[in-house]
C-alpha cells in the first residue's frame, strides 16, 4: 500500500493528469445514473449514523432496487476487471553492513588503478573462454533467462515471484540522524507525502461541526454516478488524453481500440473506465516486468549505458548494493574516463555499496579500461562486473561509435559478453526515451531497461509505449536518489498508479 501511494503521489504528474482527464471525459458527456444513485442512496442512508446525515422528507417512495424494472439495460456496467492483490512486501534480506562512516565523510577507498597499456588493437585471443554450453549467451528473443534452479548463482533470499536477482530492499533502513525527521520505512514505505497530505483533509471532515455537517456533507454514495456512452467521440478524447500522458500515438490508438472491444455503445462510469484502462496497461506491461537475469558466467559483465544524467551511476550503485546484499561479489569499472567528477561520484557509490571501483587515468580509452577491468574481475573471481559508461546523446555519432568500440573490445575478451546491457532511461524525458532505445539498441544490443526518476515529474505513459513498441524487459525502476530507492517493476501497481485507481 505504501509503495502504491509512493507511485501514485510522487511517481507521475501524468497520473493525476490521466485521472482527472478520465473523470472530465465522463463528466462532460455523461448522464447521471439515477437508478443506481437512488439505490445507493437508500443503502447508504440505511447505514449512515444519524448524526452524519438527516434525510430530508422524501416526497415519493424510493423504488425498490430489487424489483424496479431496469430502465436501461445497457447501463449495466461491465464486470470490473479483477486486480491481483498488492504483492506481499517481503522482509528485507539479510542486512548489509554499510562501511563505517558515511560515504560523504569517509575517505574514499583508494581506487584500484588498472594499468591502461592495452593497445587499441587488442589481441584476438580470448583467454579462458568458458565452455559455451555452460554459459549460453542470452538469446535476444528469448527474454531474460533465469539461472537454473540448482545454480548457486541465485541470490540468497529470492522472492517467489518478484525479481530474484534484485531483492526489494536489502539495506536496512537506519533511522535518520536528525530526530525531527520521521524514520524511513524502506522503499515500499518511503512515499509518505500522500499520507501526510491527506491528514488535513481527514481532520477537516471529522472536525466539522455537526450542524454544518448536516447541510454540507453529501456522502459519495448519495451522489449520482455519471456514466457516458462509449462512442467515437469518447474514444477520440481518450486517445488524446493518453497521447498527452506520453503514451505515444500508436500505443494510445491500440489501447483505446482494446478498451472499446466489446464495450462500444455501453455506458461506463469514470471508475469503470479507469479499471478497464488499468487492466489494458497491466496486460501490456506484464511481459516486460522481468528482473535482471543472472548467469553462471564469472564475471558476468553488465554494461550500463544511457544519455547524460539519466541515472547510470546512481543505478549502478543501487544495483551493486543489492547484489552484494544477495551474496554476490561485485566490481565496478569507471568507464567515464573523461570526467574526473564522474569517477569520483562512482567511487562514492562504491563506498556506499561496499564494492571496489576500478579506475583508469583520466582521458584514457574507455574500451581499454573495460578490457582490463574484465581481466582483473576474472582474476579476482568476481561474480559481477558492472561497467559504467560516459553519458552520450544518441545523436552524437562519435560517442555512439565509442560505445560500439567498448562492446567490440569486451567481446574480444569474452564473446558472450556483455551479458547484460542495461539502458538507463530518465522517465522525465518522455517520448525521447523511444528514440534513445532505438539508437542504443542498434549499437549496444540493449538487453534490458532501468527507468529512473519515476518519483519525479515523470510522464509514466512512456513506459507503456516502450513496452508496447520494444518489449524490452524493465528490470527495475528508480524512485529516488538513495541507495535503496530501486524497486522491481510491478505492472499492476504501475497501472493502478497511472490511471489514478485506488489500491
Ligand atoms: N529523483 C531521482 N533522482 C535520480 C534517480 N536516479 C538518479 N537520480 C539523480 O539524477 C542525477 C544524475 O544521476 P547520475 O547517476 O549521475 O546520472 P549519470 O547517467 O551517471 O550521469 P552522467 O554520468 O553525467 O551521464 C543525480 O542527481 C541523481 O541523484 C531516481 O530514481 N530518482
Amino acid at each position: 500500500m505504501a509503495f502504491f501511494s509512493k507511485l501514485k503521489d510522487r511517481l507521475f504528474k501524468s497520473s493525476s493528469k490521466l485521472e482527472q482527464g478520465l473523470d472530465a471525459i465522463v463528466e462532460e458527456g455523461g448522464e447521471d445514473d439515477v437508478m443506481r444513485s437512488d439505490a445507493a442512496a437508500q443503502s447508504a442512508s440505511d447505514q449512515m449514523p444519524a448524526r452524519d446525515v438527516v434525510p430530508e422528507p422524501v416526497a415519493q417512495p424510493e423504488p425498490d432496487p430489487r424489483t424496479a424494472p431496469d430502465p436501461a439495460p445497457d447501463t449495466v456496467p461491465e464486470p470490473e476487471p479483477e486486480f491481483t492483490p498488492e504483492p506481499e512486501i517481503l522482509p528485507d534480506p539479510a542486512p548489509v553492513e554499510i562501511p563505517a562512516g558515511a560515504p560523504d565523510v569517509a575517505a574514499p577507498t583508494p581506487p584500484v588503478e588498472v594499468p591502461v597499456d592495452t593497445p587499441d588493437e587488442l589481441p584476438d585471443e580470448t583467454p579462458a573462454q568458458p565452455d559455451p554450453i555452460e554459459t549460453p549467451a542470452p538469446a535476444p528473443d528469448e527474454g531474460p533467462m533465469r539461472p537454473p534452479a540448482e545454480t548457486p548463482e541465485l541470490p540468497v533470499t529470492p522472492p517467489a515471484e518478484t525479481p530474484e536477482e534484485i531483492p526489494q530492499s536489502p539495506v536496512p533502513n537506519a533511522p535518520p540522524a536528525d530526530a525531527s525527521v520521521p524514520p524511513r520505512t524502506g522503499i515500499l514505505g518511503r512515499m509518505l507525502g500522500r499520507g501526510r497530505e491527506e491528514e488535513p483533509a481527514a481532520t477537516a471532515t471529522t472536525m466539522a461541526p455537526a450542524t454544518t455537517a448536516r447541510a454540507q456533507i453529501v456522502p459519495a454514495a448519495l451522489r449520482p454516478t455519471k456514466r457516458r456512452v462509449l462512442d467515437d467521440d469518447m474514444l477520440e478524447q481518450l486517445e488524446e488524453l493518453l497521447i498527452s500522458a506520453d503514451m505515444g500515438v500508436d500505443t494510445a490508438l491500440r489501447v483505446t481500440a482494446n478498451m472499446a472491444e466489446g464495450r462500444f455503445g455501453k455506458k461506463l462510469s469514470a471508475d469503470e473506465i479507469k479499471r478497464i484502462l488499468a487492466a489494458e496497461v497491466a496486460r501490456i506491461m506484464d511481459p516486460v516486468a522481468r528482473p535482471m537475469p543472472l548467469y553462471p558466467k564469472r564475471p558476468q559483465v553488465v554494461l550500463v549505458v544511457g544519455v547524460n544524467g539519466s541515472g547510470k551511476t546512481t543505478t549502478i550503485g543501487k544495483l551493486a548494493s543489492q547484489f552484494k546484499a544477495a551474496g554476490k561479489s561485485v566490481v565496478i569499472a569507471a568507464g567515464d574516463t573523461f570526467r574526473a567528477a564522474a569517477v569520483g561520484q562512482l567511487q562514492v557509490w562504491g563506498e556506499r555499496a561496499g564494492v571496489p571501483v576500478l579506475t583508469a587515468p583520466e582521458g584514457s580509452d574507455p574500451a581499454s579500461l573495460a578490457f582490463d577491468a574484465m581481466t582483473k574481475a576474472e582474476a579476482d573471481g568476481a561474480d559481477l562486473l558492472m561497467i559504467d559508461t560516459a553519458g552520450r546523446l544518441q545523436n552524437r555519432a562519435d560517442l555512439m561509435e565509442e560505445l560500439a568500440k567498448i562492446v567490440r573490445v569486451i567481446r574480444k575478451k569474452d564473446p558472450s559478453a556483455p551479458h547484460n546491457t542495461l539502458l538507463v532511461l530518465d522517465a522525465t524525458t518522455g517520448q525521447n526515451a523511444l528514440r534513445q532505445v532505438e539508437t542504443f539498441q542498434k549499437l549496444a544490443d540493449v538487453t534490458g531497461l532501468v527507468m529512473t526518476k519515476l518519483d519525479g515529474t515523470a510522464k509514466g505513459g512512456v513506459l507503456v509505449a516502450l513496452a508496447d513498441k520494444f518489449g524490452l524487459p524493465i528490470h527495475a525502476i528508480g524512485v529516488g536518489e538513495q541507495i535503496d530507492d530501486l524497486a522491481p517493476f510491478d505492472p499492476e501497481e504501475f497501472a493502478k498508479a497511472l490511471t489514478g485507481l485506488d489500491a
